[in-house]
């Protein structure tokens, strides 16, 4: 059993309940007076189909009908637990989640694949694009660092993958890259980090960098490749 009392209505309180499988009377039930009563609000299997293993409910700090339900999959209600929506995530098997009182569109939820920060669940996909036709991105500045040290060029590998490349690629909203023009070195890489890549008539891409001497330092010799073929148009 998994109980949430809602922050915003204190009468309001939900129960995820397992029932003997065979009956199969499990699911969310809702009380509007503080538990005096209760009616089944949903009987819907995926709420309750890891209940041996565990189960979740959460109520959002800002609005009293709209509740999380972790088993297994992660599932949103917006209407008071009667329909639900299922999240996406980057693993299966959602075990937890913390949603910023101050803004419910901010949390973080947990996962087997460790956690994952969504801003705003609003939004459903990201594109990444040029500013005209000429280049998607041209890559690196050279001369930011050309004057680099052993160390301080490592440095700048390891920060940027970490900021940006590893960033996009784990984020939870699909990211499409819309290349219209070049796609060069880092943003080749850039374009690789995406979940999807749409490439234009006048795409070109290529690693000049490697004319220059410079090992591509954003994850195009490195990492899984064939992962982010998947998607590409
Ligand atoms: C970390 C990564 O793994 C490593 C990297 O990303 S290394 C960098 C890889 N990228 C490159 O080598 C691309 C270098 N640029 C080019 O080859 C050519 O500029 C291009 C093919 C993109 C376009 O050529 P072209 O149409 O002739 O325009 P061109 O005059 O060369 O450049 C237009 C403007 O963009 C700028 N620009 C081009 N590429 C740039 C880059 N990578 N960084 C910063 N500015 C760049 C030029 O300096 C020029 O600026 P200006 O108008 O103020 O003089």
């Amino acid at each position: 059993m998994a109980i949430s009392v809602s922050p915003v209505n204190s009468n309001k309180v939900f129960a995820l309940i397992e029932s003997d499988s065979d009956q199969d009377k499990g699911g969310l039930f809702v009380s509007n007076n503080a538990g005096k009563t209760w009616s089944m609000v949903s009987g819907d299997n995926r709420l309750v189909q890891r209940a041996w293993y565990y189960i979740e409910v959460f109520t959002d700090p800002k609005d009293e009908d709209i509740v999380y339900v972790l088993s297994a999959p992660a599932l949103r209600s917006e209407d008071g637990g009667k329909t639900w929506k299922r999240l996406t995530g980057t693993h299966g098997d959602f075990h937890d989640l913390w949603i910023n009182p101050d803004n419910n569109k901010n949390m973080v939820i947990a996962n087997d694949g460790g956690a994952e920060l969504d801003e705003d669940n609003e939004t459903k996909a990201i594109i990444i694009t040029g500013n005209g036709e000429k280049a998607f991105v041209a890559g690196a500045d050279i001369s930011e660092f050309a004057h680099f040290d052993v160390s301080q060029g490592g440095e700048l590998a390891a920060k940027g993958q970490e900021l940006l490349f590893d960033f996009v690629e784990n984020l939870s909203t699909p990211v499409i890259a819309a290349v219209n023009g070049f796609a060069l070195g880092g943003g080749l890489e850039l374009a690789m980090a995406c979940h999807f890549r749409v490439a234009g008539v006048n795409a070109k891409m290529g690693l000049p960098e490697t004319t220059l001497g410079l090992i591509p330092g954003y994850g195009s010799c490195h990492g899984n490749d064939t992962d982010r073929k998947h998607g590409d148009r």
